[in-house]
């Protein structure tokens, strides 16, 4: 089985991805890592939606998302962010190709919650056959979280983290990295190296993990259950490992004890 790790870039930092970033991905290239970048760009819509006095509210950390908002979620995405990101992966001499999820049905969702969230997704299926092929061509899916309703005839936007999450799950990937504009989990602005699975919940309940933080979380937690064993938060503005570990919180598994007699 390939080496697969999933690389979900969020949009906090993507326009400030350090050089470091991407020499590490060609380094985890030729190390024999096949690499899925999946992009966000919360910030980049935001702005858009702003200058265009389209309204929209986050609830849960997920945008209600009507036909109008969509249609801005989509041009950021998948017009300008992929692009963008697949351009400068070729600036470092890394062969890329961009997608959105609703390209040949390789991110397939329904609606999570209609009545209150309008278009947001909640992953079905992925198309692995699809990136298995590309990853053998030696390319870097560089992925927008738009996907595509079953029939084909909606389609949806999804939180980067979940589709990251998903897609790491199915394609049974070795590691899954949350990069993003922090170092880690912080804690009294310290990060905190490993953290478990009820810890987190802990942290949450405690108000240390807010915001943005919170659907990472849950979408790491989600890949845990999902099989998952390595799952990182990793900072985008430094380099992503020194002396072959990965820098940040890396969330654990809880272990099951055991006991005999
Ligand atoms: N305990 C915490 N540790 C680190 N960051 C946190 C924490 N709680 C909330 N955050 C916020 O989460 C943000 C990252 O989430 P978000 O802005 O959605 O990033 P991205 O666009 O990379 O997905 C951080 O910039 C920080 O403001
Ligand atoms: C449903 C939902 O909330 N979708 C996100 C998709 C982009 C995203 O997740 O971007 P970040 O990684 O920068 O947060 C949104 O509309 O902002």
């Amino acid at each position: 089985m390939e080496k697969i790790i999933v690389i979900k870039c969020g949009g906090s930092m993507i326009d400030d991805l350090s050089d470091k970033f991407f020499m590490d991905i060609k380094q985890m290239q030729e190390n024999g890592f096949k690499p899925i970048i999946v992009h966000g760009g919360g910030p980049a819509i935001n702005r858009l939606l702003e200058n265009l006095q389209i309204q929209s509210e986050f609830i849960n950390g997920l945008r209600k998302t009507t036909p109008e908002v969509m249609e801005v979620v989509e041009m950021v995405l998948s017009g300008s962010i992929t692009n963008k990101l697949v351009r400068s992966m070729h600036t470092y001499g890394i062969s890329a190709i961009g997608m959105t999820g609703s390209d040949s049905g390789l991110i397939q969702a329904e609606a999570k919650d209609f009545e209150n969230l309008g278009l947001v997704g909640e992953v079905t299926t992925i198309n692995r056959e699809l990136l298995l092929k590309l990853l053998s061509m030696n390319l870097i899916p560089v992925i927008s979280p738009i996907a595509i309703s079953e029939n084909s005839n909606e389609y949806y936007n999804v939180n980067a983290d979940s589709a990251a999450a998903a897609i790491a799950v199915a394609m049974s990937a070795e590691k899954i990295l949350f990069v993003t504009d922090v170092p880690g989990i912080l804690k009294d602005q310290q990060v905190i190296e490993t953290v478990s699975q009820n810890e987190v919940h802990s942290l949450i309940e405690e108000g240390v993990i807010t915001g943005g933080m919170i659907p990472k979380v849950l979408a790491a937690l989600k890949s845990l259950e999902g099989g998952m064993n390595r799952v990182m938060i990793v900072s985008g503005k430094s380099p992503l490992y020194k002396k072959g570990q990965f820098i940040g919180t890396t969330i654990l598994k809880e272990q099951k004890v055991v006991s005999f007699g």
